[in-house]
């Protein structure tokens, strides 16, 4: 049996399904997941293992028009993340026709010459001769090495894509050790999936404006009990947050300690504290000190 490894980027639009995609394709929740658009605003490696292959992908924030320097850094990381992968997936919405979202992203993925394998998600949300209209659309493009319609919230067809993701790596030796799933820390899933629950419990702009920080992280054999700040930009959207009563933030705790237990494999406390810093995607300090900044990319 020959061994493969190597590197495969998941592209796309904002919320076509990429971390959904990540997380079926490594097997846990490393990537958070949302309906709102550009959740996603770091690359994430996440390293699977396989009997013939070790295969690392490459979560990246949906590629978008920014309109702040989160949002160039957002940009910014997914095109590094295209550097020196093996295979590009890029991912399409086959609810909506390939539109000029998409259209700018395969620009400027073509000028790579990587091989681009056209993935197209949420077939469960279609009927199939709405799926054989698009899969005729993206076949006439001529773009594509490959195009593989998926469902990757139900993984329907996600081995067929994966058999046809290792045709395309090269024979090698694992890169990572087997015991490795990730490269990120687990401070960043942490705090991820903080803003997780942010998203889901809070509508419309706060969404965006937050951020999340850890301020302490106390572990011992047993447990862990993680103290934690959710930066909001405006004062309104710390009322919002915190809720009636506290509300709203106790759920936003609880629900992120369940994940973090499962995922840290220990009890886990946490608590959270929110607080206001106007603008704060804006201005380089506070994305430096929240975690988007351009140092990143040397990992
Ligand atoms: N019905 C259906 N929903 C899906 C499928 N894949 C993803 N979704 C949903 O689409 C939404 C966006 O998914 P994400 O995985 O967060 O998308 P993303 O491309 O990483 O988004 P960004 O962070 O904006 O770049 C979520 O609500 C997912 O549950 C699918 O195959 N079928």
């Amino acid at each position: 049996m020959t061994y493969k490894s190597g590197f495969v980027a998941i592209v796309g639009r904002p919320n076509v399904g990429k971390s959904t995609l990540l997380n079926d394709l490594i097997g846990y929740k490393l990537a958070i997941t949302s309906d709102t658009a550009q959740t996603t605003r770091n690359m994430i490696r996440g390293i699977a293992h396989y009997d013939d292959a070790q295969i690392i992908f490459v979560d990246t924030p949906g590629i978008h028009k920014p309109k702040h320097k989160l949002g160039d850094y957002m940009n910014d990381s997914a095109y590094v993340a295209l550097e020196g992968v093996d295979v590009i997936l890029m991912l399409i919405n086959g609810e909506e026709s390939f539109g000029k979202g998409d259209e700018f992203v395969l620009e400027r993925l073509k000028q790579l010459g990587t091989p681009i394998i056209a993935v197209l998600n949420k077939i469960d949300k279609f009927s199939k001769s709405k799926m054989i209209e698009r899969l005729v659309e993206l076949e006439a493009m001529g773009a594509f090495s490959e195009i593989i319609p998926i469902a990757a919230k139900t993984g329907d067809n996600v081995t067929e894509l994966l058999t046809v993701i290792k045709q395309y790596l090269p024979e090698g030796p694992a890169l990572y050790p087997e015991e490795q799933l990730t490269d990120v820390s687990r401070q960043f899933v942490a705090r991820e999936y903080v803003r997780e629950k942010v998203i889901y419990h809070t509508k419309e702009e706060v969404p965006h404006s937050v951020a999340v920080v850890i301020d302490a992280w106390e572990e011992t054999e047993e447990s862990i009990h993680i103290i934690a700040s959710v930066i909001v930009e405006r004062k309104s959207q710390k009322g919002i947050l915190i809720g009636k009563q506290g509300g709203l933030i106790k759920k936003v705790r609880q629900q992120a300690e369940r994940d973090m237990r499962r995922m840290f494999d220990k009890p886990t406390t946490l608590e959270l504290w929110v607080k206001v810093e106007k603008d704060w995607r804006n201005k380089d300090r506070y994305l430096h000190e929240f975690g988007y900044n351009t140092d990143d990319f040397e990992l």
